[in-house]
């Protein structure tokens, strides 16, 4: 498949078992692909009506999910495992259609996809509750049971990645789940949906519904929804807190950061460069944990900031489905245009740009209405500036210098948010102290952006609660049922 052929004409719902078109469409939407700007999709958001169809197919299939022994969800767990990984480079290159990350990078999202179902698989088969001796012979024990049907609502920067972080585990601890894509990139979301069915899931078991906030709230709202797992911007985050109050509903919140990089001058230059993009322009720097606040000792802060221009400058910019493209375009034109804003706005406060940060025209006349800009370094940076302080969501690296430790730590942990940070050092003691003080749920040290299944992944303050991947998150989507056996007579108060 190449840039500007795909299309997609099956519906974009899948309840059932099945494609399916919404019964009570209210208005549509379309997908683009960033790459050339065309419109890939046209499909119906889902109203009230198509929502409660698909809550009534999850709990049908939970009734059968949760009976399941955790080894009989362990196979089917493995078989969707290994359907991805055949099926690895169409998954990839449907997602660099419609998110417009390169090609490169959306298969090593597509491993993290199905180490995630691996690794839960694995759980699913060792769950256990615990067996509690108690006086004369009486006893206790806990089963871990799952919740009921979950409620999954992705952001558009990581589409498949979402939709396979939430699901493995919420399916692994018994339960169904409808899942609602960012209406950006409806498109991947189905792949995941048909490959369950495939490997032996019971219809219904995960559901795709499309459409926005309205469809959103309805699937919030809905009385049979046991938990919602969000992940997207701390705005709506805070929406979906107020809905899942109503609900006495438990959340996991995945939300923005704005997270800070130390980089001390006895690092290892080479590494804390590449270690400093790999935090800013993954995905054209539409990442929640980039590093976007990169502070750097004053000492190095020169030799620093040469190289890392110097191989930002490098970086091959062009169409996403091409093997040597490292970025492809942002996800559509306001984004586009909100980010340059931020530049601008940088350099309106005082910041120098010394790369990037401007429209790209590729060559390729196909790709001339796409959504391109240059990755962006910004220097003379100061700790009031909107550009270091609010989330910009795009390919634009904040560079600060500092002198102390103590210095460095005050400034880095004054946000609002506290999704990741990183800390790039040779001495290993402060490595650790450093990784204990900053406030965040990720702290990399001597990396950046790597994401292991096996670590959980999740915020600190406004950037959330709740952990994605990981053996905790077992917590997050079941919950415990206490029992109590009296082996002798009721010794009655009355
Ligand atoms: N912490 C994480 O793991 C993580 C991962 C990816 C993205 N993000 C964050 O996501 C944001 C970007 O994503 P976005 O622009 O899609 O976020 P967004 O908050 O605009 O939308 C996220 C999802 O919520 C839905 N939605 C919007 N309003 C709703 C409502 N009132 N009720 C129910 N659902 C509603 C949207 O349709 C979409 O599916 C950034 O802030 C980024 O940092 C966080
Ligand atoms: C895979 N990463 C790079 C850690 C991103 C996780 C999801 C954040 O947007």
């Amino acid at each position: 498949m190449s840039t500007g052929t795909f299309v997609v004409s099956q519906p974009l719902n899948y309840r059932g078992g099945a494609r399916v078109e919404p019964v009570d469409a209210s208005g549509t939407e379309k997908a683009f692909e960033p790459a050339t700007g065309r419109v890939i999709a046209t499909f119906a958001c889902s109203g009230e009506k198509e929502v409660n169809l698909a809550v009534e197919n999850a709990k049908a299939a939970f009734k059968l999910w949760s009976k399941k022994s955790g080894l009989e969800r362990c196979q089917v767990l493995l078989e969707a495992a290994r359907i991805i990984k055949e099926r690895k480079d169409e998954i990839a290159t449907v997602e660099t259609i419609n998110n417009g990350k390169s090609i490169f990078e959306a298969r090593l999202d597509v491993d993290t996809c199905w180490q995630c179902l691996e690794y839960y698989a694995g759980l699913a088969a060792s769950m256990a509750g615990e067996h509690i001796q108690l006086p004369g012979g009486s006893f206790g024990y806990t089963r871990r049971e799952p919740l009921g049907v979950c409620v999954g609502i992705g952001a558009w920067n990581y589409p498949f990645q979402i939709a396979c972080w939430k699901s493995a585990p919420a399916l692994a601890c018994g339960n169904a789940m409808i899942f609602k894509p960012s209406p950006f990139t409806p498109v991947s979301a189905l792949l995941l949906a048909e490959i369950y069915t495939k490997a032996g899931a019971p219809p219904g078991l995960f559901n795709v519904v499309q459409g926005g906030a309205a469809t959103g709230q309805f699937l919030c709202h809905h009385r049979e929804v046991a938990k919602i797992s969000f992940t997207g911007s701390v705005p709506t985050g805070v929406k979906i807190m107020e809905m899942s109050a109503k609900g006495v509903k438990p959340i996991t919140l995945e939300l923005g950061g704005k997270s800070p990089l130390i980089i001390f001058s006895d690092c290892n230059m080479e590494n804390a460069v590449k270690g400093a993009q790999m935090a800013n322009f993954l995905t054209q720097g539409q990442v929640c944990c980039n590093g976007t606040r990169v502070f750097v000792q004053k000492e190095i802060a020169d030799k620093f900031i040469n190289e890392v221009v110097k191989q930002t400058q490098k970086i091959k910019l062009g169409d996403p489905l091409l093997e040597d493209t490292r970025m492809g375009p942002l996800i559509n034109a306001p984004h586009l245009e909100r980010v340059l804003g931020f530049v601008k706005l940088a350099k309106e406060q005082g910041a120098t740009v010394l790369c990037g940060g401007e429209v790209y025209v590729p060559e390729d006349p196909k790709l001339k209405h796409g959504y391109y800009m240059t990755p962006c370094i910004l220097t003379n940076c100061r700790d009031d500036m909107t550009c270091v302080k609010e989330e910009i969501f795009g390919p634009v690296m904040s560079i600060l210098t500092f002198g102390t430790e103590a210095e460095v730590l005050e400034r880095a942990n004054d946000t609002t948010f506290g999704l990741a940070a990183g800390v790039f050092t040779r001495d290993i003691q402060r490595a650790h102290r450093v990784a204990a003080e900053l406030q965040a749920g990720t702290c990399y040290i001597n990396n950046y952006n790597v994401s292991p299944v096996e670590l959980p992944f999740g915020g600190y303050k406004k950037s959330g609660f709740g952990r994605e991947n990981g053996r905790v998150t077992i917590e997050y989507y079941s919950q415990l049922k206490t029992v109590c056996v009296e082996m002798g007579d009721v010794e009655s108060a009355f």
